[in-house]
């Protein structure tokens, strides 16, 4: 069943064919965060669960899980951590390499952004192959967080990404479904 706020946020976001290659439809974020309404139920609905629990951190995977992840972590008064792309964080890092559709990256997170058993809740705008926050998640577990939860706007789920964080024993969130790539 699509509720109100499920319809309203998937009317607030842009489907572009073909980008950024062929058989792709990208879903696009950044009409609903240009739209106030939009942007603030998207966040409301992503953090009503933990309203009221102690979140030490907000994890968000660079660059749409920054925009979500700062605003949540201030809903939230926890603190924010940046994972990001390798080479941009200028102290000592931890690093992983991950696969995308063609090739791999690497991501990294400053060694000290985490204290070990720290409850933390990792934020992105959209979950597909599960690639990226699968990455992250080790990455997470490697410096010793308590991962609460993975949060996403958009579930993509043909291509499995959910059913490969929670096989890592994490609990997803997601607030809408697109069917195909
Ligand atoms: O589940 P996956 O198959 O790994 O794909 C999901 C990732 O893809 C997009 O980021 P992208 O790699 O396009 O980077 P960007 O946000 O820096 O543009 C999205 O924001 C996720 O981070
Ligand atoms: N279809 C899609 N739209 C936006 N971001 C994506 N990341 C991976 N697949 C995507």
């Amino acid at each position: 069943m699509t509720t109100t706020v499920q319809s309203e946020l998937i009317a607030a976001i842009r489907n572009i064919p073909d980008y950024p290659k062929p058989g792709v439809m990208f879903r696009d974020i950044t009409t609903l965060l240009g739209n106030p309404r939009a942007f603030r139920r998207a966040i409301d609905e992503l953090v009503h669960p933990y309203a009221g629990t102690k979140i030490d951190k907000i994890a968000g995977i660079e660059a749409r899980g920054f925009i979500l992840g700062g605003a949540i972590a201030h809903q939230l008064s926890s603190g924010f951590v940046p994972i990001r792309k390798k080479g941009k964080l200028p102290h000592d890092t931890v690093r992983i390499a991950y696969s995308l559709e063609y090739g791999v990256d690497e991501m990294e997170m400053h060694k000290d952004a985490l204290k070990p058993g720290e409850k933390v809740i990792l934020v992105d705008d959209l979950i597909a192959t599960g690639g990226t926050a699968e990455a992250a998640v080790k990455l997470l577990k490697q410096m010793g967080a308590d991962i609460v939860a993975a949060c996403f706007v958009i579930d993509l789920p043909e291509l499995g990404g959910r059913k490969k964080l929670e096989a890592l024993g994490v609990n997803v969130r997601t607030l809408i479904e697109f069917e195909g790539h």
